[in-house]
């Protein structure tokens, strides 16, 4: 089993990832594809005169602050025009695609954070009214009868939290918590830069491999919201998914050339 993320920052080729990633569900590969859509979020939310809203915690880690209004918009554009724009490449290409959100059958549970710590202007601030959380369970039965029946699974956020409500989780987190939960083999996490870089945005700084054991010390190369996909992937392999790929989706075969060792390979 692979699990693929792929984020939903500007530049990522759709249309490569889902010939790709077709091309290997009908050699009979076993994938599921989860993704992002934070590029496309960040243009509605500003079309729709409701811009977004990023807070830095005291720890440095970046994060949309969610309102209810904002968590509306999130669910348009991920579950509505990513999810189904991917579902229907796959369809076009002959792959019976199924999407659906971590609320869907609540394939991902987390718990509800309604308040965040954030720092502004050097001081931290408690802000109220937010709908996040990490995805702390993932139940799979849904995905199991899904894939036993030949399709091939299309997930995105939001959770669901215990009770019910839907939470903005990272999608990162998201992935590699079901990569463990599924125990699958590869965990690749594409988006739009060549992998984890030494000195961002510097292309050729390229880290090529990070030993599982020592993910954590990696994060001092990561500037905001690559900070997730190291936690992501030193979760996914502390959790027993024996390689975790930072890819590149661009252009190309984007998963048939990570799995052949481009990108950042964690393992
Ligand atoms: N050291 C680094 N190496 C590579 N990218 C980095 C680094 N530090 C920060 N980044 C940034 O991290 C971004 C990738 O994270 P981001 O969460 O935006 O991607 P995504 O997964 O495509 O989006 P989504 O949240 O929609 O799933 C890159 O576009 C880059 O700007």
């Amino acid at each position: 089993m692979i699990v693929v993320k792929v984020g939903g920052s500007a530049g990522i080729d759709y249309d490569a990832v889902c010939a790709d990633i077709a091309g290997r569900h009908q050699a009979g590969e076993r994938l599921i594809l989860v993704h992002g859509g934070s590029g496309e979020t960040n243009r509605v939310a500003e079309a729709l005169g409701h811009p977004p809203k990023f807070v830095t915690s005291p720890s440095g880690y970046t994060s949309r602050f969610t309102d209810r209004e904002t968590l509306e918009i999130f669910e348009m554009v991920y579950c509505g025009k990513m999810n189904k724009g991917i579902v229907e490449r796959l369809q076009r290409l002959g792959v019976n695609a199924v999407g659906l959100s971590g609320l869907d059958g609540r394939i991902f549970e987390g718990k509800h954070k309604d308040s965040v710590r954030a720092v502004e202007n050097g001081k931290v601030k408690v802000l109220r009214g937010d709908h996040t959380g990490t995805v702390e369970k993932v139940n799979t039965g849904l995905i199991e009868l899904l894939l036993s029946a030949g399709y091939l699974p299309v997930l995105t956020p939001p959770a669901s939290s215990y009770e019910g409500v839907a939470i903005n989780v990272d999608g990162d987190r998201a992935a590699a918590a079901l990569a463990v939960a599924l125990r699958a083999e590869v965990l690749l996490l594409l988006s739009n830069v060549p992998g984890l870089l030494r000195h961002y945005p510097d292309e050729s700084s390229l880290i090529r491999e990070i030993p599982a054991d020592d993910v954590e010390h990696y994060l001092e190369f990561a500037q905001d919201r690559m900070k997730k996909k190291v936690l992501g992937a030193a979760e996914a392999v502390r959790g027993g998914v024996r390689r975790v790929i930072f890819g590149d989706a661009r252009a190309g075969k984007p998963v048939s050339e990570a799995l052949n060792g481009a990108g950042t390979v964690v393992s």
